[in-house]
């Protein structure tokens, strides 16, 4: 597979706050690859690293092979921003086009504006358009120029469902038609919508970087729920790998195998009430695991400084 963008042992720090922390990374051709990561954690340094906007504090980045900021290089790289500041007054055909003029073969208006659902909106002032309508130009307007690599950084932030759904569609069939992608997101529904292989990040580090399902397959927890006057044993029962005490003062366990927990909890007679059991959510379960991984890494730099 090509390596269209290497990023090696890149960090990057603004001042005091490292944005990113010695991350090494290659996104290949054909993928849709998500970053996926809390406020803060630094994806969208990391996308204006490989856009040249930004240099490392130290590391190496690649970019088509050469050097991300070389305007020939930015050339073949299609970006969404999180926030595109469009002209009000100017219609939706006059903004693709005159996007698509700054690229040797751009995607002919008509055929752009089908992919993305903007058809009947060519005539459109782009001040007019409804947030998502917006928001599907701007995404939109990273393939004009057929790019080698598309960067969408919270692509469907502020949509709803349906918009949501929509770009994802549009997003996934210019994959389909050759597309390379990395897209930004808090929402694991969303990488899990659209992405190949996840790249978790947190705090400027990578803490995961795999196949989709492998992933998901990781943060496949069950969530049980109850009620007990002794929560700390209860947190202590193998098989629990985090908790969370409840509002109304009940406890929730979280375990990747519910049935060997409850055995256990049976078991340790432990007394509980109101047990029931439920999949954790995706984002729950991710939430979980970062904040599991964090403390592992705040642990072993505990360790390196002693
Ligand atoms: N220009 C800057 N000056 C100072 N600090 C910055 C700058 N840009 C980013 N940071 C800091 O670097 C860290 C990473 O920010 P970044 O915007 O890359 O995160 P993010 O993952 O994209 O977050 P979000 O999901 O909120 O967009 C944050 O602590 C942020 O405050």
């Amino acid at each position: 597979m090509t390596t269209l963008a290497r990023l090696d042992r890149v960090t990057r720090r603004f001042g005091d706050v490292t944005a990113l922390d010695d991350v090494s990374l290659e996104i290949g051709a054909g993928r849709i690859v998500g970053l996926l990561g809390p406020n803060g954690a630094g994806k969208t340094t990391l996308l204006s690293l490989l856009q040249g906007l930004r240099r490392p504090s130290s590391g190496t980045i690649e970019l088509f092979g050469g050097d991300p900021s070389a305007p020939s290089t930015r050339a073949h790289l299609g970006c969404t921003p999180q926030e595109t500041a469009l002209p009000a007054t100017l219609r939706v055909r006059e903004v693709i086009e005159f996007i698509g003029r700054h690229f040797d073969q751009p995607v002919p208006t008509a055929e752009l504006a089908e992919e993305f659902g903007l058809t009947a909106l060519l005539k459109r002032q782009t001040g007019a358009l409804s947030g998502g309508q917006r928001r599907r130009l701007s995404v939109a307007l990273a393939f004009v120029g057929r790019p080698k690599l598309v960067l969408l950084d919270e692509p469907t932030t502020g949509l709803d469902v349906d918009g949501r759904r929509a770009l994802w569609d549009a997003v996934r069939r210019q994959h389909e038609a050759g597309a390379t992608v990395v897209v930004t997101s808090h929402y694991l529904e969303e990488i899990e919508a659209l992405a190949q292989r996840v790249v978790v990040v947190d705090r400027g580090r990578v803490l995961v970087d795999d196949e989709l399902h492998a992933v998901l397959d990781q943060v496949e927890l069950r969530m049980l729920r109850l009620t007990t006057p002794e929560a700390q044993a209860a947190i202590a029962l193998p098989g629990v790998v985090d908790s969370r005490p409840e509002a109304d003062g009940s406890l929730t366990l979280f375990a990747r195998d519910a049935d060997t927990a409850v055995r256990e909890l049976v078991a340790s007679g432990i007394p509980f009430r109101g047990l029931t059991v439920r999949g954790a959510s995706l984002e729950e379960a991710f939430l979980t695991l970062t904040a599991n991984a964090n403390a592992a890494i705040a642990e072993s730099l505990k360790e390196n400084q002693a």
